[in-house]
């Protein structure tokens, strides 16, 4: 008989050296399966060969900036470090795998893989929600070299995506400011459920403050925030329908037995008050009544969406009329949300009709009242809206932020560097291509006023650079690019998150929230011309003296020299 399961432990979860246990995945697709089958050829050519013990060294990083910026998220790391604390074949995975390679694989190979798991691996990141650049490694995967190439697919699959919604929430976060209150809206749109789940929880992470999505808040703690839709206001037919008129005050002192009544009471003093006289007719009623009931339904967070039928002749007059009445009973409106029409010229005209209110009726900070506004946004929109002036307090974003319109994919490689102690490169025609060789050591410099300045590469055995103590920063392929630096302060950028069963202190997992707050404090420091959003500069990447010299002499050494006939 079959094994049942080999998994790690009963509960699926594991427990590592210093005792803390590490969930398996938040997806349960994310299996050691969740791979590229010639991940499992090379394994089984490795052991056939003898050679899948011997020790690699991957580095994982990005070539390019995504959405023509000059500045990436690093995200996804918790969800790597749970798959590798958790790795192992289950009987079934492995029976799988045996039915799909070549009859001619040995048994030998199985009952290897059934000894597989990532206690031999060691995992240096650079701390989730960092502001990343080209080429610095985001990872440094060592171990055998079977079981590394095994993880390369799904940590590749569990950043790239992570770290470009992040990226692009950080960016439609720079764009509105930090006044504004950011909500995802995108999971009708998003890439399946991965991608919806994925999406909210890295929008959170790249600075957006609450998502439409339920199980995303229950999975991360994310806060949950919505409206309502066009359709809960086209479904009510007419005031008729509500059968249940009466609202308690909210103090609970009294209670208004006719709630319809006293709304209509107020509209007609909206329709004829001095300020207003003439601005509107009659609106429309079947919205009257769905503002009334949804404000029935929830008398301290009433809400309504305005356009369904005519902004400023019925959405927004009605609202007013349905929340000054809430006001009379001791409860604040929370505002109005717009999601069709020019949403500038919207907002400003919105602005103004509560500010009249206000005056007029003398009801305080209804001039301050929550504007809301959604429809395919994104960046430019943002921007658009930016220069036009416009009074929104929030914004609901789906489509652009969750799919990432504007860049299908971050592009992050996993590429060998070190092979029992030898380094190793890859070269390209393109130079951007070529990979930088060595097991490394990552730091950021920190200047006078306190940005950072430059990364810097160098060799894992080069004394690492000092406060105040000068060194070369070279272009890693330009000869002639390069700068003394001073550094104010040093950081290294590669921590252990996983140790394997070695003894090295392993960094903690930190909460979502603290990865956000990390986000934005990141963002924070970093010089404004590398944020912008024309011609940003870019972030200067550079490598030692020493390791820029061995790179070339590799280089040098690996290119055969052509032949003119
Ligand atoms: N002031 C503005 N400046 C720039 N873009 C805007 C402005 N207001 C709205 N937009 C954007 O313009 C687009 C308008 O979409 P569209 O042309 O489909 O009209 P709509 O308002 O959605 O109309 P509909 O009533 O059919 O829903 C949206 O992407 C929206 O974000
Ligand atoms: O526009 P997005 O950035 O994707 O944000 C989410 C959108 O989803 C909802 O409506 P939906 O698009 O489903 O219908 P509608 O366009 O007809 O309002 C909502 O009203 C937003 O407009
Ligand atoms: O709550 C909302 O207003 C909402 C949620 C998802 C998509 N569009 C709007
Ligand atoms: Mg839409």
């Amino acid at each position: 008989m079959e094994e049942k399961s080999n998994g790690p432990k009963e509960d699926g979860n594991r427990r590592t050296n210093n005792n803390t246990v590490i969930p398996g995945p938040t997806n349960p697709m994310v299996t050691p399966l969740l791979s590229d089958l010639y991940q499992f050829t090379m394994a089984y050519a490795y052991w056939k060969a003898g050679k899948h013990n011997e020790r690699a060294v991957f580095d994982l990083y990005f070539r390019k900036n995504p959405f023509g910026g000059e500045y990436t998220i690093f995200a996804g790391l918790e969800e790597c470090i749970r798959l590798i604390a958790n790795f192992k074949f289950t009987a079934e995975e492995i029976a799988f795998i045996r039915s799909s390679l070549p009859k001619t694989c040995e048994d030998g190979f199985y009952d290897y893989l059934r000894g597989v798991d990532c206690s031999d691996v060691k995992v240096y990141a650079v701390p989730e929600g960092s502001v990343a650049f080209p080429k610095v490694p985001l990872m440094r995967v060592e171990g055998p070299i079977a079981v590394v190439q095994l993880v390369e697919t799904p940590f590749l699959n569990l950043i790239n995506y992570a770290s470009l919604v992040a990226t692009n929430s950080a960016r439609h976060r720079f764009v509105a400011g930090k006044s504004k209150v950011l909500l995802e809206f995108g999971l009708r749109r998003a890439q399946g459920p991965d991608g919806g789940i994925g999406a909210s929880k890295y929008s959170y992470m790249g600075g957006f403050d609450a998502t439409s999505n339920v199980e995303a808040g229950r999975l991360f703690g994310i806060p949950i925030k919505g409206t309502h839709s066009h359709a809960f206001v086209s479904s009510f037919m007419s005031l008729d329908e509500i059968m249940e008129k009466s609202l308690q005050s909210r103090d609970g002192s009294s209670t208004c037995e006719d709630f319809v009544s006293l709304v209509q009471t107020w509209l007609s003093k909206i329709k004829w008050s001095h300020l207003i006289q003439g601005i509107f007719g009659e609106t429309n009623e079947s919205e009257l009544a769905a503002f009334i009931s949804y404000a029935l339904a929830f008398p301290n967070d009433f809400l309504a969406l305005v356009d369904t039928y005519d902004v400023m002749r019925s959405g927004i007059p009605n609202f007013c009329a349905v929340a000054l009445a809430l006001n009379d009973l001791g409860y604040k409106a929370l505002g109005i949300r717009l999601d069709s029409g020019d949403l500038a010229y919207l907002s400003c005209e919105t602005r103004k009709f509560f500010r009249t209110i206000e005056k007029e009726f003398g009801v305080p900070d209804f001039g301050k009242m929550g504007i809301t506004a959604s429809n395919d946004l994104n960046e430019e929109t943002l921007d658009a809206l930016n220069k036009q002036g416009h009074e929104v307090d929030a914004f609901g974003i789906g489509t652009y932020l969750v799919t990432c319109y504007a860049q299908a994919a971050l592009g992050c490689v996993f590429k060998l560097v070190e092979i029992n102690n030898q380094p190793r490169i890859k070269l390209s025609e393109d130079v951007s291509k070529v990979s930088i060789p060595c097991k490394k050591r990552c730091y950021r410099l920190y200047g006078k006023e306190g940005y950072p300045l430059v990364d810097i590469m160098t060799g894992e055995n080069e004394p690492p650079p000092k406060v105040a103590e000068r060194i070369l920063c070279r272009h890693p392929f330009s000869e002639s690019k390069r700068a003394y630096v001073v550094p104010q302060r040093v950081e290294e950028l590669l921590k252990c998150f996983w140790p394997g069963s070695s003894d090295g202190a392993r960094e903690e997992l930190p909460s979502l929230k603290e990865i956000r707050d990390r986000c934005i404090q990141q963002l924070e420091q970093m010089r404004p011309d590398h944020m912008r959003r024309l011609n940003p500069t870019p972030y200067k990447v550079s490598v030692s003296a020493k390791l820029y010299d061995f790179i070339h002499f590799l280089w040098l050494n690996e290119a055969p020299v052509g032949e003119l006939q």
